[in-house]
């Protein structure tokens, strides 16, 4: 029987399957996704709530959050009421966080944090999944400018030895790799 109950951390490059995965392990394992907060404006779609808390950088202020990121221009945090909320009810929680955020969650939460980085062969296809995805043309250059993009294309030195790697290139594969990881850490 498990007895303590995990958080999994999706992580990568934007456009790497980090939401898609999430919702993967939501749907098959019944894990519960935690909505984290951001000041960054809806995409055509999103839903306050259900993607996202969207807030304003006054009310963001506002907030006792585990950790707190700039990412492009926008800031991003992630609450622990959140976390807690799924453990209380006996599930496994799944977040997606930048790269900055899952060395947090690491440094906090130890064994308990279980962290997937996503990558993909050929790094041309991230900008060409956001544009399929509806992502406006400027928000997709804003985010292929940024800094944090460009950082997180590559498994931090702090998650080296750490992190699950997984290569989303082919959907089908990418589960199967899912799988192994949550059979390895998930005893029922
Ligand atoms: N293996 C795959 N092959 C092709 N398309 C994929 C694959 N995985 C995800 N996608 C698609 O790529 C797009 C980006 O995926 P997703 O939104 O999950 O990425 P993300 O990492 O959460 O991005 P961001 O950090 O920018 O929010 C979506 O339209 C999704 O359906
Ligand atoms: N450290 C945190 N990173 C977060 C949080 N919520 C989302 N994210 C990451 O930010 C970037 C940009 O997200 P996008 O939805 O605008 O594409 C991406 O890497 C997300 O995973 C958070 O609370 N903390």
């Amino acid at each position: 029987m498990q007895k303590s109950k995990y958080v999994f951390v999706i992580t990568g490059a934007a456009g790497s399957g980090k939401t898609t995965v999430a919702n993967y392990l939501r749907e098959r394992y019944h894990m519960h996704r935690v909505i984290t907060h951001t000041t960054r404006l809806p995409r055509p779609g999103e839903r306050d709530g259900v993607d996202y808390h969207f807030e304003t950088s006054e009310t963001m202020k506002k907030l006792h959050l585990l950790e707190q990121v700039t990412y492009d221009q926008s800031q991003y945090g992630s609450s622990l009421e959140g976390l807690e909320e799924g453990w209380r009810q006996g599930q496994n929680d799944v977040v997606v966080l930048d790269t900055a955020g899952a060395i947090t969650y690491h440094q906090r939460l130890h064994q308990q944090a279980v962290i997937i980085f996503l990558t993909v062969t050929h790094m041309k296809s991230l900008a060409k999944r956001m544009t399929l995805r509806g992502d406006k043309i400027d928000a997709v250059k804003s985010r292929l400018q940024s800094k944090e993009y460009h950082r997180d294309l590559m498994l931090p030195p702090a998650l080296k030895g750490v992190a699950h790697v997984v290569t989303n290139d082919q959907w089908e594969n990418t589960k199967k790799q899912i799988d192994a990881i949550v059979k390895q850490i998930i005893t029922v």
